[in-house]
Order: structure tokens, then C-alpha cells, then sequence
């Protein structure tokens, strides 16, 4: 296997992004990255396109004796009896399909029934509630479904050449709230429930599973690929999270994960109990309001983002009481998908830049506070990853807002290197994945900041009960 290469790609909400790394040591070779285009409803045929865009800027697969897709968790692809994409896929922040969740959630006969079946109570971003809404909207779309699948299942059938069966992981099947983590196995009772029907649903490979070789077309010699996953599950695989260890992810959605043991199951609705990559489990709280409030604050301001960056670490810590909830999107955690942000505490004093940059950062990150203290564990380490934890005022105000120090690791595509490092173990077999050297993280740390988080929750709860009236 010496010298042999392996691919991983990460193909999320924002952008497709491949690297290529040596199987054995891990270290990188060559990388590329393709965007995906904005909305919440996106045709399965544009990520084909950015991938195929993110290999030929990696310098394309040569080499490359593996490869593994991770993606974008819950989103709906519909294939028709001819493999045919029937309608765009909706995507895990498309929130059309909430009023289709609580309706799930009371025929089952409430969250606890749920969190029991699959180990999450369904919210608007689960594959289940986009099936429902599917057949309530669209009964010719529902009708004509003969097979559903995930964004990262079907990249893998693509890669494969589109024939044969399709193929998932245990960790992206968690999330379709038709699979059940603890049981190892499908409700094909809750997706006749949703849908019904019960289209045809890709099989669970266990974790070093090969799910096929590439096609020919795409590559030379025989390039093997690996299950994929989820990309929160690779997220966690990349950056070698260890059972005591919270991940922080800011992407455009927000999570914090661990890993864990034991399978779980929350009927609050705010812990999701998803399964891993590796046979394990990955308890998941998820916001939808993370990177793009930082980017929607520089817009406002009209600044970059490193000058965003700059006026958040020149205002006072807590603002001087200025409060951003940033339900920019509605929110999954609290589940609020008709929410809208809100700014509280204005006064003169508090009307300046800096101030709001200060604002919207310990906002967005208070979010994921509450995130993290809902997964109700006592983190050794607390690693913070994804396009966000590049600001440099996310890393230095987190700790702040945490009440944890934070560590974060040099900055990289984790998903996408965790997607690599599963290729890696398709190739040398063996009940773990390979060790890879890591880079040492920067440890950041400070005081927590008083008031903040009681704050922010009263502004929170003014919002979440504007938003439900
Ligand atoms: N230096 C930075 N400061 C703040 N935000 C950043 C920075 N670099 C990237 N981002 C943001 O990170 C987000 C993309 O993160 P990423 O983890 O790639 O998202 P996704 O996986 O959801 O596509 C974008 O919204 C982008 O604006
Ligand atoms: O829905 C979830 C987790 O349950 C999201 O985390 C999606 O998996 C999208 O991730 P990013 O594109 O933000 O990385």
C-alpha cells in the first residue's frame, strides 16, 4: 500500500471540497474546492458539477487507490424508476417541512415515542419530515419516488456510475429519522408513515465497508469507495475526536457532537441521537445560525471579515449589554423555524460598530453555548473547527462565552479529511480507522463574561415567544 493515495471529499451546504492525502501518513498531497450554489432547495445535478470541478482543481484522482464522500446531513434526493432526479433536493435548512414534523411527532404519539424509534425527535430538518411534506405538496413527486437517498449516497452511486444499488453509512442514515441508531436497523413504518409508501432505501454499510469502485469513465486503474458518511460524522473522524472530547463545528449550521459509546435518545428534541463512523454514536445538537451570521454582520457593517473581526475584539465583552439572537434563518435548537433575529439593549452608547460586531459574534456563539451545555457533558477538551473558527475574534471570545478554554486545530477541511481517513481504513482493513499524525491545536482561554449568557437568554426567550405567537 505504500505511496498508494486516498480522496475524501466533503460536499456541504456552502462548497464542495476534496483532498487528497498519503493513506499511510495522512499528509496532504493536493486539495480543491468547487461552491454549491445558494438556497435551501438545490438540484443533486450542481453537486455532481462542483465535485467534479473540486477533483480537476485537486489535480484530478491520479494516484488515488481510494476515495469516500461525506455530506451534507437529512437531504431529501428522490430518484423515479429510471434513476432520475424527480425534484431538487431539499436541503437540511429548508424549513418548509416544520408544520410536516410536528404533525409526525403527534401521530407517532409525541417526542418520547420518537426519541425511543430513532433515538431524535424529527424537526423540519429530517429527511422523514421533507417525505412528508413531499406527499402532502407534491403527491406526482411522491408518487413517482421509487428510491430515497441521502446528498452523500448518491455522490457515491454517481462515482459509481449510477447502476446497481445504492449505498449509506450508519451515521448518515441517523439522520433520516427512519433508521434506528440503537436497533442497527430501518422503520420502514415510520417512512410509510411519512410518505405513504416505502421506497426502496439504500443499504447500511458497516463502517470499513467497500460501497463499490469508481467507474471507469472517472478514473484510471481501480479506485475503491469507501461508505461516506455524514459530515458531521467525518468532521469527527478528521479531526480524531476521542470519547470525552466536544466538537464545536461553525459551518453554516452550528453543532456540537461527541462521541459516545452508548447509543442516546433525548425527547426534549434538542440532543440528536445520531450514530458515527466509526460503529459508535454521535449525540448532535445542531443550530442553523452559525458562520453566516458573521457573514451577515460584516455585510451590515460593511466590512470584511477581517475587519469584522477587528471591531468584535474593540468592543467591551458583553457588548455593554447589546444582544443579538440570531434566528437568521428561524432556528433548529430551540426549534423555531419561524423565528426571526433580534437586536436588544440599543441605546446610544451601544450604536457603534463595534459594539454590534461584539454582538453578533457572542451571539452566534451563546447559540452554540446552549448547544453544548444541552449535550450535558463534562468536556475534556473542547475543539472548535469549521469555516467560522477562522476568526480570530470567534477563537479569542469563545472560551468567553464557553466558560470552557477552547483548542483549535490548524485550520483544514475536516470533513473532508475524515471522509479521507475512512478511504484510508477501507484500504488497510482492521477494526479502527489508522492513527494520523495531528498538528498541535492553539489552546485560547479567558474569563467568562458576566451577565452574558443570562442575557442573551432573556433576549432569546423574548424572541421564541414572538416567534410562536
Ligand atoms: N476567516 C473567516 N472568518 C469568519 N467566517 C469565515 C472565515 N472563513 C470562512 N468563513 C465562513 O465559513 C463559512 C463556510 O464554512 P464551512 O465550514 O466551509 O461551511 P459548510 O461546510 O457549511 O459549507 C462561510 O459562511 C464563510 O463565510
Ligand atoms: O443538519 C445538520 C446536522 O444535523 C447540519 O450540520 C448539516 O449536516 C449541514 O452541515 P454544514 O454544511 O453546516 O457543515
Amino acid at each position: 500500500m505504500s505511496g498508494a493515495l486516498v480522496a475524501g471529499v466533503d460536499s456541504s451546504t456552502q462548497s464542495c471540497k476534496v483532498v487528497i492525502r498519503d493513506a499511510r501518513s495522512g499528509a496532504l498531497v493536493r486539495q480543491g474546492r468547487a461552491a454549491h450554489p445558494e438556497g435551501t432547495e438545490v438540484h443533486p445535478e450542481r453537486w455532481w458539477a462542483a465535485l467534479q470541478e473540486a477533483i480537476e482543481r485537486a489535480g484530478g484522482l491520479d494516484g488515488v487507490a481510494a476515495m469516500s464522500v461525506a455530506g451534507q446531513q437529512h437531504g431529501m434526493v428522490c430518484l423515479d424508476e429510471s434513476g432520475d432526479v424527480v425534484r431538487p433536493a431539499l436541503l437540511w435548512n429548508d424549513t418548509r417541512s416544520a408544520g410536516a414534523a410536528r404533525d409526525l411527532v403527534d401521530e407517532l404519539g409525541g417526542p418520547a415515542r420518537w426519541a425511543e424509534a430513532v433515538g431524535s425527535v424529527p424537526v423540519a430538518a429530517f429527511t422523514v419530515a421533507k417525505l412528508r411534506w413531499l406527499a402532502e405538496h407534491e403527491p406526482d413527486n411522491a408518487r413517482s419516488t421509487t428510491r430515497v437517498c441521502l446528498p452523500h449516497d448518491w455522490l457515491t452511486w454517481r462515482l459509481a456510475g449510477a447502476s446497481g444499488e445504492i449505498t449509506t453509512d450508519r451515521g448518515d442514515a441517523s439522520g433520516t429519522g427512519y433508521w434506528s441508531p440503537a436497533a442497527g436497523a430501518y422503520r420502514t413504518d415510520l417512512l410509510e408513515l411519512a410518505l405513504g409508501a416505502t421506497p426502496e432505501l439504500p443499504r447500511v454499510l458497516a463502517p470499513a465497508e467497500q460501497a463499490g469502485t469508481l467507474a471507469p469513465a472517472l478514473g484510471e486503474g481501480t479506485v475503491r469507495l469507501a461508505p461516506g458518511t455524514g459530515d458531521n460524522m467525518a468532521a469527527a473522524l478528521g479531526v480524531g475526536a476521542r470519547p470525552g472530547d466536544v466538537v464545536v463545528s461553525i459551518g453554516t449550521s452550528g453543532t456540537a457532537f461527541a462521541v459516545a459509546d452508548t447509543p442516546s435518545s433525548d425527547p426534549s428534541g434538542a440532543v440528536a441521537g445520531f450514530a458515527d463512523a466509526t460503529g459508535r454514536f454521535l449525540p448532535l445538537v445542531c443550530t442553523l445560525n452559525a458562520a453566516r451570521v458573521l457573514d451577515a454582520a460584516a455585510r451590515l457593517l460593511r466590512v470584511t471579515r477581517e475587519e469584522l473581526d477587528e471591531l468584535a475584539l474593540q468592543g467591551p465583552p458583553g457588548a455593554g449589554g447589546l444582544v443579538l439572537v440570531p434566528y437568521l434563518e428561524g432556528e433548529r435548537t430551540p426549534n423555531l423555524p419561524e423565528a426571526t433575529g433580534s437586536l436588544r439593549g440599543l441605546t446610544l452608547a451601544t450604536a457603534t460598530p463595534a459594539h454590534l460586531a461584539r454582538a453578533a459574534v457572542e451571539g452566534m456563539l451563546c447559540g452554540l453555548a446552549d448547544a453544548l451545555d444541552a449535550l450535558g457533558l463534562e468536556p475534556r477538551r473542547v475543539l472548535l473547527i469549521g469555516g467560522g473558527a477562522r476568526s480570530e475574534a470567534v477563537r479569542r471570545i469563545a472560551p468567553t462565552v464557553f466558560g470552557y478554554p477552547v483548542l483549535v486545530p490548524e485550520p483544514g477541511e475536516y470533513v473532508a479529511d475524515g471522509a479521507a481517513r475512512q478511504a484510508a481504513w477501507l484500504l488497510a482493513g482492521g477494526p479502527e480507522p489508522p492513527e494520523w499524525a495531528a498538528g498541535e491545536p492553539v489552546h485560547y482561554e479567558g474569563p467568562p463574561t458576566p451577565g452574558l449568557r443570562e442575557r442573551y437568554a432573556e433576549a432569546a426567550a423574548t424572541a421564541s415567544a414572538t416567534a410562536q405567537v
